[in-house]
């Protein structure tokens, strides 16, 4: 796919946008036979509504799936990139990926929007309002939304504490970074790093946190199939 020119860095260099999606899980924890990824929801692979998304904002220049070794289920389509580089962790699929893109011919500096597979929620609208946020940003951010329940703490299945849910959030994607900073980011990162912000942190950053939306849900357990079906089809009514 060609790359294209999307906008004007601050350094008149020219700044391009890439997506990276991790779509090589297993989907464990959501009870399906195989990867919760093609499994379908309104009428089409779970992963297929996610990349529609992606492959809607017009500034995004190329769109790069990643999917486990020996993977043959990812549908080929306009506007979008398989690689079966997966690695056993969403963190190394991630980092496979990024070096992916660079062997692609995408440079240091170009911004990478990384989002879940299993996120098939999310809008062009929220992309964009992550871009807009970031662009001029020093070190870039991530979707995320404030707290709403009470946040409790566990000991032995019971309550050891309420904790203040004063400025927590729960993270979400995409998240946006330097192609550059997060593979610098994630070769530093502990083991156990669950997503690109904490990588980020962990070599003294601090991400932006921009609102998402309480839609813009991962489709985790067996009862989110059918709340992410919903959601979709009242979009297309
Ligand atoms: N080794 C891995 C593990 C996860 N992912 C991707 O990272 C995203 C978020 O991970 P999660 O929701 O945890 O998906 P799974 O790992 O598939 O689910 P589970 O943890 O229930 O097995 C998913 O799109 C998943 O495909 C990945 O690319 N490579
Ligand atoms: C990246 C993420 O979706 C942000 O909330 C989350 O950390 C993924 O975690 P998982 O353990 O792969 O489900």
């Amino acid at each position: 796919m060609p790359l294209i020119l999307a906008a004007a860095h601050p350094s008149h260099a020219p700044v391009r946008y890439h997506a990276l999606i991790p779509s090589a899980g297993t989907g464990t924890r959501a009870g399906t036979a195989g990867p919760k990824q093609y499994e379908s929801v309104a009428g089409r692979m779970l992963v297929q509504h996610t990349l529609e998304a992606f492959t809607r904002v017009k500034r995004i220049a190329s769109v790069l799936v990643v999917v486990a070794p020996g993977d043959e289920r990812m549908p080929a389509g306009d506007g979008y990139r398989v690689v079966a580089c997966g690695g056993a962790t969403r963190a190394a699929s991630v980092a496979n990926g990024l070096a992916e893109l660079r062997a692609q011919g995408a440079k240091e500096d170009d911004w990478v929007l990384v989002h879940d597979a299993a996120r098939c929620l999310v809008t062009p609208q929220q992309i964009d309002r992550l871009i807009d946020a970031c662009l001029t940003d020093d070190v870039g951010g991530l979707l995320a939304q404030p707290l709403a329940d009470t946040l409790k703490q566990e000991e032995a299945g019971r309550v050891a504490q309420t904790l203040s849910r004063e400025k927590k959030w729960l993270a979400q994607t995409p998240q946006m970074f330097r192609l550059a900073l997060l593979q610098k980011a994630l070769r530093e990162a502990a083991d156990g790093v669950t997503d690109e912000a904490s990588a980020i942190e962990a070599i003294g950053l601090k991400p932006l946190l921009v609102p998402g939306s309480a839609q813009n849900f991962k489709v985790t357990w067996p009862e989110d199939f059918a709340l992410a079906e919903a959601v979709l089809r009242s979009r297309t009514t």
